[in-house]
């Protein structure tokens, strides 16, 4: 079993696995007679293959049970997927480089703000989308078309999570 402590999520921390998005370290412009700004093109949208077109989803996913534990890892080799949270959202983030092994000590796993949205480049290997503490609600954004577009890797590794907030506490500090 790999044990992994889950680090803060920062945009430098994951720059060799994909973007992390969020408006706070983003550059924008002013649109609509300035009563809105655009953070413009933030993530580089990766769609590969036969009949491939980006798809505009939203998951509904349960909270995980924390430390986290994931069987396998899995990647989209034809594209990029994004998990962008509608509700302040945390949820825990494993990746490994992309490749046909995976070495164990390559691993990272990382643990959002709630005002953080991530991107993996096609072909990152990633552990499933795992938000904790309350059910929550993401736009995904990832690949579609012909081609077998999910591999999987198995692997058992454990997930710890510190300063974790759960229930109807989590809301409040949403
Ligand atoms: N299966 C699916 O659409 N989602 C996974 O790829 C995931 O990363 O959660
Ligand atoms: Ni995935």
């Amino acid at each position: 079993m790999l044990e992994l402590k889950a680090q803060p999520l920062t945009a430098e921390a994951f720059a060799p696995y994909g973007d992390v998005i969020d408006s706070r370290n983003a550059d924008s412009f002013s649109i609509n007679g300035g009563k809105a700004q655009r953070y413009h093109d933030l993530v580089q949208v990766e769609t590969l293959g036969e009949e491939a077109r980006p798809l505009v989803s939203i998951f509904i996913s349960e909270p995980v049970e924390l430390p986290l534990e994931l069987t396998y890892l899995e990647r989209h080799p034809l594209g990029s997927q994004a998990f962008i949270p509608m509700h302040e959202e945390r949820f825990v983030i494993v990746v490994a480089p992309k490749g046909e092994t995976i070495d164990p000590k390559d691993v990272r796993a990382f643990i959002t703000d709630g005002r953080q949205g991530v991107n993996y480049r096609a072909g990152l290997w990633h552990g499933v989308q795992s938000v904790i503490e309350r059910k929550g609600e993401f736009v995904v954004v990832d690949r579609g078309g012909k081609g077998k577009n999910c591999d999987e890797y198995p692997m058992d590794i454990r997930v710890h999570v510190e300063d974790v907030v759960v229930g109807e506490e989590a809301l409040a500090t949403a």
